[in-house]
């Protein structure tokens, strides 16, 4: 199976049924990736950011909150009130797997779901695909940014202030261990972000140990 990079934008879609039929041991990887993967809560950006990294580096975009709807053909507030969140985090783990026993030389940015390291499994498998990057932005920040959109279950139904507040302080040791580097860009344009964190690739893939496979 291979991954397709549509023409116009250069995001990319996988195979249909990816999900549904991955199984792979995670130590099956023998692969050197050199992806940049965007970690952080929702609203600080890894979206948006990782589409503006991806004009600036011209390399494919993946974000995979879009993959896992792309594949179930259902958006991800469906799939939390059906099924829950536990098979969602499922599904990320699938993904991830399959990004790391993919042979490829290209190197994708990757956003993620800001609660993608909450599995230890995926905290591994983010490491094995390349430089990792924490948007680490204020509390305050992200309330002003997700109060604008209705897309997020984990905020639905709940006060968000207190929900961010609490997420922050659960996951950040997560962020912290997952992540190469980590940059506050709470006061930052789009295009500095990008800019930062393109020269933070550059920095880690010409470290001379970078590229081995991490255990
Ligand atoms: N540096 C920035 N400056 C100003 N606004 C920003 C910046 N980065 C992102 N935004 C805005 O914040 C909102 C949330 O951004 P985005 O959807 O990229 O977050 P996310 O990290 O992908 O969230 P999620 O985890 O829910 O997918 C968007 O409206 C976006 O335009
Ligand atoms: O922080 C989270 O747990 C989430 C963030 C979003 O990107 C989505 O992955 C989903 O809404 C859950
Ligand atoms: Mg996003």
């Amino acid at each position: 199976m291979s991954i397709q990079t549509c023409p116009g934008d250069g995001t990319i879609s996988l195979p249909a049924g990816c999900l549904s039929h991955f199984t792979m041991s995670p130590s099956g990887s023998h692969n050197r990736h050199r992806h940049i993967i965007l970690i952080g809560l929702m609203g600080c950006g890894k979206t948006t950011v990782g589409r503006e990294l991806s004009k600036l580096r011209g390399t494919p975009f993946l974000d995979t909150d879009f993959v896992i709807e792309e594949q179930l053909g259902r958006n991800i507030a469906d799939i939390f009130s059906d099924e829950g969140e536990d098979y969602f985090r499922k599904l990320e783990t699938t993904l991830l797997r399959y990004l790391v026993q993919e042979k490829t030389d290209a190197s994708y940015i990757i956003s993620t779901g800001g609660g993608i390291v909450i599995r230890p499994e995926n905290r591994t498998l983010l490491r094995q695909l390349g430089y990792n990057v924490w948007l680490n932005v204020d509390v305050p920040v992200l309330i002003q940014r997700t109060a604008r959109a209705n897309n997020r279950p984990l905020l639905h139904n709940v006060d968000p202030a207190e929900r961010l507040k609490t997420l922050f302080a659960t996951r950040r040791p997560m962020y912290e261990e997952t992540a190469h580097d980590q940059f506050d860009t709470s006061a930052l344009e789009l295009h500095e972000v990008a800019r930062m964190i393109n020269q933070g690739a550059e920095r880690h893939f010409s470290r001379p140990d970078t590229g081995r496979p991490e255990e």
